[in-house]
């Protein structure tokens, strides 16, 4: 069977054939409904403690972009919020759209935007990422919204290292990024369980949704689309569309940490 995708042939539709668990009860993304959401008064300010020296390197891995993290230590760690214990940063990675009318995986009220952040962290008390990505408490991924503004001159650092990860399966390294640059300066959130968004699509993710975008110019967008789902030497695909859908709610509910 061919590998999933975003085509029509292999896209989010198809994904069920080879991962039941796409119809599953708690899968992500999901439109957020801020009437809807109930705040939670029990909800703790985010704790994101990030240190540059942990950052390992960039890669193409053929459905985005993503850097890696040294996570052998609590140098990089998420804690608080809706979660309790440590969960450290093992990646972060973008999904975006062909135009700037779309490209988020989360949606808010139907709205979408040109572009989600996920910063992924995996529960330490588990004893590896592998291991913790198959339990239901076992991720916590950090969701940053982009919206189009100012030219944001922490992404363009990632942006610098494109033409080295142009292609499917290209890495390079990538040091002393500090992703709390990324970050918007309000840290107020939305927050259900949820899913992996790409197959395996465990369902094994406290999703964390930040309420305020990030800032993304229109040309820095038009950068993200020149990286490529191909391989060196295969027939060229832009890397574009490379987000899943809202799914159903299937009764959860989405608490709010504001007000
Ligand atoms: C392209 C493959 N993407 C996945 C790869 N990993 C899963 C590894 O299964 C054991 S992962 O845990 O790093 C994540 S997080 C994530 S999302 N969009 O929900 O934040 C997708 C993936
Ligand atoms: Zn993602």
């Amino acid at each position: 069977s061919h590998a999933w995708g975003y085509a029509a042939n292999n896209g989010p539709d198809k994904w069920a054939d080879s991962f039941p668990i796409a119809n599953g009860p708690r899968q992500s993304p999901i439109d957020i409904v801020p009437g809807e959401a109930s705040y939670d008064a029990e909800l703790k300010p985010l704790v994101l403690k990030y240190d540059p020296s942990t950052c390992l390197e960039i890669l193409n891995n053929g459905h985005s972009f993503q850097v890696t993290f040294v996570d052998d230590t609590d140098s990089s760690t998420l804690k608080d919020g809706p979660i309790s214990g440590t969960y450290r940063l093992k990646q972060f990675h973008f999904h975006w759209g062909a135009s700037d009318d779309k490209g988020s995986e989360h949606t808010v009220a139907g709205t979408k935007y040109p572009a989600e952040l996920h910063l992924v962290h995996w529960n330490t008390k588990y004893e590896s990422f592998g291991k913790a990505a198959s339990q239901p408490d076992g991720l916590a991924v950090v969701g940053v919204f982009l919206k189009i503004g100012a030219k944001n001159a922490s992404l363009q650092k990632l942006i610098d290292a494109f033409e080295s990860i142009k292609t499917q399966g290209r890495q390079s390294s990538f040091a002393n990024f500090n992703p709390a640059t990324l970050l918007p300066g309000c840290l107020d959130y939305w927050t259900y369980d949820g899913s992996l968004t790409t197959p395996p699509l465990l369902e094994s993710v406290t999703w964390i949704v930040c309420k305020e975008p990030i800032s993304v110019s229109s040309e820095q967008m038009g950068k993200f689309r020149s990286l490529l789902f191909s391989a060196e030497g295969e027939a060229e695909s832009c890397m574009v569309d490379n987000y899943r859908p809202p799914q159903p709610l299937k009764g959860r509910s989405v608490r709010a940490s504001f007000k």
